[in-house]
């Protein structure tokens, strides 16, 4: 995050400075009366914060209430006793955690800063009370600096982290929407296409060779140079293009001037075939470079076709909202083939490959059709099935356990061969994280390879 990074050593020297311009005596005043308070602080916080409707549905969950609580006082603790640079830096990497957090549960700026607001209050009547009123007024001052310090530092945070996922949001939103790789695709064939026809034309006319179409300034040359090139720049397909394109406008357009004064239609055929088969090549390169670039960017798997985890945090944060708002509930299913690479070393890459096709082929006819699919890498994948229980996530969950161990995978060869996987299931628990959940389903499928593999493990709530 190169933004945060380079504001980083900023925000050191200026939260130094705002230090160093408060009197030691009154920096340690309020580190003892933000210590004495703290669990005071927090319940208050949380107390007035859960009576508020909008704000207790991200903080009612009962995990969140039980560790924020004592997140929030370890908080209030660092925040005033922090005097090292060293100290400050990692105060300051502290909350641009918590505003990250923040983004991820999509939690309204506004509800962050009136919890700051109610906190700083609260401090402030504290130090008024055990204070004279000199000091009072400047320990108040102090206080109130450091905490908009910090929400200063969360925002930066959540801002940079709020950008990322609406640009995601809205990748998957055109993903989910757009077809324009499709009709490119098509005009850029039938650009090649009239490209073609129009040099067949002239060679038939005997049209001059300077004259005849150069590709390169043909419609699909003028795309394929400003555009296709550099939207499927890296794929050995574009080099190929570019390769063909200029053998055929340096090498073998200009042969055709010679086709007259040798009177040899045997050539002139010749040079036509040749036309012909880089024209082909072209095409088929530029149909492979569509079709890969479609599952890229459409944010699927190339090799199983389920979706890659492009827009996992999307589509997990979209569930967690919906059960929210409908309370129903959804769940994770982490499933990893077991001793997968056995297979590979015995029978080879592709035999993996086409194991991993298979398994995925399964899951999907497994699966019902609002329930969505990742393959993780490797041979990992998720599911998400939605509208489940605990009851019936877990039978789907062992349905496909054993669905897969009795399934018969065939290899290259007529070789066939079983195997097993593990899955770790968590239903969603009303936490507001996605990464929560994720984080029970892997700790749960950790469980399943430790305890003999082939086994469903339901994560704890
Ligand atoms: N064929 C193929 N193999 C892959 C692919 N991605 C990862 N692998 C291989 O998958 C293997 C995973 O091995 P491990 O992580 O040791 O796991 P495992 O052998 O399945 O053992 P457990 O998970 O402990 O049961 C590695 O050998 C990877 O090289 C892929 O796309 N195709």
């Amino acid at each position: 995050m190169p933004a945060t990074q380079f504001t980083l050593d900023d925000l050191t020297c200026e939260w130094q400075e705002r230090l160093d311009s408060f009197p030691a005596d009154v920096r340690e005043r309020v580190a003892q009366t933000a210590e004495r308070h703290r669990t005071d602080l927090a319940s208050h916080f949380y107390g007035v914060m859960l009576a508020h409707k909008e704000a207790a549905q991200f903080l009612s969950h009962e995990q969140v209430k039980t560790r924020l609580s004592r997140s929030m006082e370890n908080w209030i603790t660092n925040l005033y006793n922090s005097s090292e640079a060293a100290d400050i830096q990692s105060v300051i990497a502290h909350q641009t955690r918590i505003g990250e957090v923040h983004a991820r549960v999509s939690i309204p700026v506004h509800l962050v800063l009136r919890g700051a607001r109610l906190l700083k209050q609260r401090l402030i009547t504290y130090l008024r009370e055990e204070l004279p009123e000199r000091q009072a007024a400047e320990a108040a001052v102090f206080a109130a600096t450091l905490i908009d310090l910090a929400m200063e530092i969360m925002s930066h945070a959540y801002t940079t982290s709020h950008d990322r996922r609406s640009r995601a949001e809205e990748s998957y939103r055109l993903f989910a929407v757009t077809q324009n790789m499709a009709s490119e695709k098509e005009r850029q064939r039938a650009a090649l296409l009239d490209w073609e026809n129009q040099l067949m034309f002239d060679v038939a006319m005997n049209t001059a060779a300077q004259h005849l179409p150069r590709l390169s300034a043909s419609e699909f040359g003028l795309w394929f140079r400003h555009k296709g090139a550099h939207g499927f720049e890296g794929a050995p397909e574009t080099e190929l293009i570019l390769e063909s394109m200029t053998r055929i406008d340096e090498m073998l357009l200009p042969l055709f001037a010679n086709r007259q004064s040798e009177a040899n239609p045997t050539h002139t055929m010749q040079l036509l075939r040749d036309l012909r088969e880089q024209a082909k090549s072209i095409s088929y390169h530029l149909d492979l470079l569509f079709e890969q670039n479609n599952e890229l960017e459409s944010g699927r798997d190339v090799l199983t076709r389920l979706l890659n985890r492009k827009y996992l945090s999307v589509v997990l944060n979209k569930q967690i909202t919906y059960a929210r708002s409908t309370g129903g509930s959804f769940a994770v299913l982490a499933l990893d083939l077991d001793h997968f690479k056995q297979i590979n070393d015995s029978h080879g890459h592709e035999a993996g490959d086409l194991v991993l096709q298979q398994v995925a082929a399964l899951m999907l006819n497994r699966s019902r059709a609002g329930d969505y699919l990742f393959r993780m890498g490797g041979e990992e994948f998720l599911m998400i099935m939605v509208d489940v229980n605990d009851h019936s996530a877990a039978k789907a969950a062992d349905n496909i356990r054993r669905a897969i161990a009795a399934e018969t995978f065939r290899l290259p060869q007529d070789v066939t061969m079983h195997l097993t996987v593990s899955l770790g299931l968590a239903v969603y628990n009303g936490h507001p994280d996605y990464q929560q959940l994720l984080r029970r389903a892997d700790d749960a499928l950790y469980e399943a390879k430790n305890h003999g593999r082939n086994r469903v493990v339901i994560a704890p709530e």
